[in-house]
């Protein structure tokens, strides 16, 4: 279950991920998840996104990787687009998976407000990760919530900022 591979600014889609986000039944590709007002009033709003971000060829190249369940390291220079990227992803994955299935992680409590997220050790629920890894995994498998978690995760988001 560690074996989810996290790095900096990491999009970890798991189980299924593109499946869902592909088929023709998906609700990614349907969207329906809002209706009425709300659903029209949604899809305003992301038209104004959508005709602001025009997103470049990298950025979609990381999309396409997410939508085939790949794990994706983003790096790049200071206003390179990493943030509204990310955040697009994890409304993506939301969508998705469900919002209790996406976790947002950070390292830091300050980085993980940022993004409105905690932090990863408190995701993983390793306290503070000072031990090798079978002992961290023991402490996980002890750690009713933290073990639920695990197995709930369908995508982790760490953002290294
Ligand atoms: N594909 C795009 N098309 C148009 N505008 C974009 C695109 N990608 C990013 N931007 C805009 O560029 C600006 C910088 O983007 P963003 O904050 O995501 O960069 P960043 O790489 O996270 O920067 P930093 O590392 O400094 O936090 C934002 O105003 C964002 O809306």
């Amino acid at each position: 279950m560690l074996g989810m591979k996290f790095f900096g600014y990491v999009l970890s889609a798991h189980r299924n991920f593109s499946t869902k986000i592909t088929g023709k039944n998906s609700k990614w590709a349907q969207g329906k998840y809002k209706s009425g007002y709300k659903a029209r009033e949604g899809e305003a709003k992301n038209a104004k996104t959508r005709e602001r971000v025009q997103w470049t060829d990298q950025q979609k190249q990381v999309m396409s990787a997410i939508s085939e369940g790949k794990s994706v390291f983003i790096t790049g220079s200071a206003g390179t687009g990493k943030t509204v990227l990310v955040k697009h992803i994890i409304k993506q994955l939301k969508k998705c998976h469900g919002p209790s299935k996406v976790f947002v992680t950070a390292p830091t409590v300050v980085a993980a407000c940022a993004i409105s997220g905690q932090t990863l050790h408190s995701f993983a629920g390793i306290g503070c990760a000072m031990a090798d890894r079978d002992t961290l995994l023991h402490r996980i498998s002890k750690n009713d919530k933290a073990y639920r978690r695990w197995r709930k995760a369908k995508a982790l988001v760490l953002d290294e900022k």
